[in-house]
Parts: structure tokens; sequence; C-alpha cells
């Protein structure tokens, strides 16, 4: 596997190596469904999803890896087959040196796990209860839960939320109490899914903020999946895209641009009606009244843009929008596929394979398929 660029080598669970290990992880689910046709007579057929498709790669200690990819993807059942909520219907898995299925009480203590869309803290009960139930449940020595308490309090400002019951915070307030109550017990890796989903610039800025910082004082090893770009932009510099549970993508963030020919969009707003915008290095998609919108590669700075916009054109105001993480995705997929049907020769289109590192560097194939077997999931958190 490819450890990306800024990936942080470092001894792994049990010794040296890697912290999480997947070779060849399968995921199979077997689900009935109503065979084609008409009538509610209709024959149940059972079918397979083959969620998570041959799935390989490695995180180093103190890596802070996006793990990204749209609906579907397979990326919420990788994350429960890390934790040992599923077992893998083939293929290896190792964290921290244990198997997640097999040793789950082991590795409840060594992982931590948000869910932004859900609470895993006790609803009718003060933030503060809610902690101490964690701190029973984990056995966290007396101090160390007193020392980790009192470093999330202070980082993520939840002091004046300690008495307060769960069910009254607000969305952001509830998710910088999930992050605090992951992290008492020390994980060496946390998992996040959609961490600043839904929260206001300011709690999502502090988030982020508080995540750099663990990553950096305490070298907790972070698996992030979101749908915020700036998310990925701002804490990781190793991005992993998954597809049809296969990996798309491992490398950095500017390579996932390039591997998607993906354009931000600048939004100008001009003191009066004018003409299309004409400026090197990016075109003008949209022209309403005083606003124009210009589309420019991801990969590029907008600061030469906007100093070349604003030495030929009366600039009221400007704002940047980065690309939508599905947008991407869907360009780098449909890519992949032209590349791959262009290399097998007419009408021979098969799914793309993972690129590595930046787009076009060394395709690898895809996982064989293997005989799975069939259980289904249940809910995390
Ligand atoms: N318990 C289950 N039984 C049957 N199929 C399942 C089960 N869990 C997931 N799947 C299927 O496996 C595939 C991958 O789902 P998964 O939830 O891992 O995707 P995801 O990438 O997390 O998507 P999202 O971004 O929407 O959360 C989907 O086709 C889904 O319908």
């Amino acid at each position: 596997m490819a450890v990306a660029e800024g990936g942080t080598a470092g001894a792994g669970g049990a010794g040296g190596g890697p912290l999480i290990v997947l070779e060849g992880v399968e995921k199979v689910f077997s689900v009935r469904r109503r065979a084609r046709g008409r009538g509610p007579l209709r024959r149940r057929v059972r079918e397979e999803v083959r969620a998570v498709d041959g799935l390989s790669f490695e995180v180093a200690r103190g890596e802070m890896v996006g793990y990204i990819g749209p609906n579907g993807a397979g990326k919420s059942t990788t994350v429960k087959m890390l934790t040992g909520i599923l077992t893998p219907s083939g293929g290896r898995l190792r964290v921290a040196g244990l198997d997640p299925s097999r040793e789950r009480t082991r590795l409840a203590r060594r992982i931590g796990v948000v869910f932004g869309q859900r609470t895993t803290l006790w609803w009718d009960l003060p933030l503060r209860d809610s902690y101490a139930l964690v701190r029973r449940m984990y056995r966290v020595e007396p101090a160390r839960f007193r020392r980790n308490l009192e470093r999330c309090v202070e980082l993520l400002d939840l002091g004046p939320l300690l008495p307060v019951p769960v069910r009254q915070l607000s969305l952001g307030q509830r998710m910088r109490g999930d992050i605090a109550a992951a992290l008492l017990h020390d994980p060496d890796v946390l998992y996040l899914d959609e961490p600043t989903i839904g929260l206001d610039v300011v709690s999502k800025a502090r988030v982020r903020g508080f995540l750099r910082d663990l990553n950096a004082e305490r070298g907790t090893t972070v698996l992030l999946t979101t749908h915020d770009l700036t998310d990925i932009e701002q804490l990781c510099r190793r991005v992993m895209v998954i597809d049809h549970g296969r990996l798309m993508y491992d490398g950095g963030l500017a390579g996932l641009h390039a591997a998607g020919e993906s354009e931000r969009t600048l939004v100008v707003d001009l003191e009066r009606e004018l003409p299309p915008i004409a400026v090197e290095g990016a075109r003008t998609v949209r022209v309403a009244g005083p606003r124009q919108w210009l589309a420019f590669p991801a990969s590029a700075s907008a600061a030469p843009l906007v100093a070349r916009i604003a030495e030929d054109y009366p600039l009221a105001d400007l704002s940047l929008r980065e690309p939508d993480i599905e947008d991407v995705i869907a360009r780098m997929y449909a890519a992949g596929r032209e590349a791959t049907a262009a290399a097998a020769g007419p009408g021979t289109a098969r799914r793309g394979s993972a690129a590595r590192g930046t787009a076009g560097q060394g395709d690898a194939p895809p996982g064989e398929p293997a005989p799975g077997g069939a259980d289904r999931g249940g809910g995390v958190g």
C-alpha cells in the first residue's frame, strides 16, 4: 500500500508497524428483495450486497486520514468492521494488533468513536454524569479521568455545559460533548463520522482546532469520514476515497482534485453590470446582474486570480466556493472509467481502479472477489 505524502510512520499496536491494517477485506450482506414483476405475491429472492470489496490499506500511528466517498460507498461498513461491530466476510483486519471482531472488548479500550448524527451520551443526564458513566464503563483510573476531562473541558469549552442535560444541548455543544466522551479513556485511534455536520462556522472551527491539537500533541490516530472538503483540507494530509467498497484513491488532497479535475468557484460581485470577466486561469460560467461566477482548477491558488480581477475590474465583494466531495468523486470515477475503457479497447468499460498518490500514478487492479458470508450489521453508537 502507499503511505501518503506526509504520513507518519510509527509504532503499531502490539509492536512496530502500522496501527490499522486491512488486507483484501470484504463485507457481503445478504438481503431479501421482492423479485421483479407485478402483484403482491412476487417471490422474495436473496441477493448479495458487496458493501466492502477487497479493501487494502494501512494507517500509521499518528496519521490523520480523511475517509470519503459517496452515499452507500461502504464507509460506515468499514468503520463498523474496524470497531468490531461487524465481522468481515473475507480478508484480514487488525487495529492496534487486535482482531476487532474477536477481541472487541480489549479493542474498545484502544479506540474512540464519534458519530455526528447520533450521540453516545445519556439523553436525560447532565453531561457531567454521562462522563462519570463513561469512566466506569472503561474503568479509567480517577486521576487519569480527571486529567483528561479537565483538558477536554478547557479546550472544548465545556465548563458551563457540565450540569446541563444532554437533550438541552445545541448540536454544536452536543458534538463537543461527544468528542470529549470518546477521549476520556485515551484511545489510540479515534473514528469520526461527520463531526462537523450541521455546525455553525464558529463550532466547526473549534472542533477542527481541537482535533488538530489532539493529533499534534497526543499523536492520536484519526480516521475522519466527512462530506465537508474543508474538514479534510484543514485536518488531513492524506485522503482515501472509497466507492462501491473499493479504494479509488489514496494520497494528498491536491492529487484528489487533480484526479477529479475539480474546480473551485470564485463568486465575484462587481460594482455594476459588466460583460463576462475575461481573466487568465479561469472561465466565467455564469453572469447574473453585477454578480459573476468564475470556475478555476481546485489545485490552483485563488490569490493571483483575485489580484488580476481586482486590477482590471471594479470589485465590490467576492467569496470562494469549494467543490463538493460527491462532485469530485463523480468526476474522478468517470475519468478513471474512461481511462480504463480507452486502455482496454472499445466496449470494455469496467469500474475504475485505485489511483494512488496523485492522479494517474500507478493504478492498482481492484481486489479479486472472494466468497463472502452473510450477516446483518447492527447500529453503531
Ligand atoms: N446491515 C446491512 N444489511 C444490508 N445491506 C447493508 C447493511 N449495511 C449497509 N448495507 C449496504 O452496504 C452498502 C454500503 O453501505 P454503508 O452504510 O457502508 O455506506 P456509506 O459509505 O457509509 O454511506 P453513507 O455516506 O450514506 O453513510 C450500501 O449499499 C448499503 O445499502
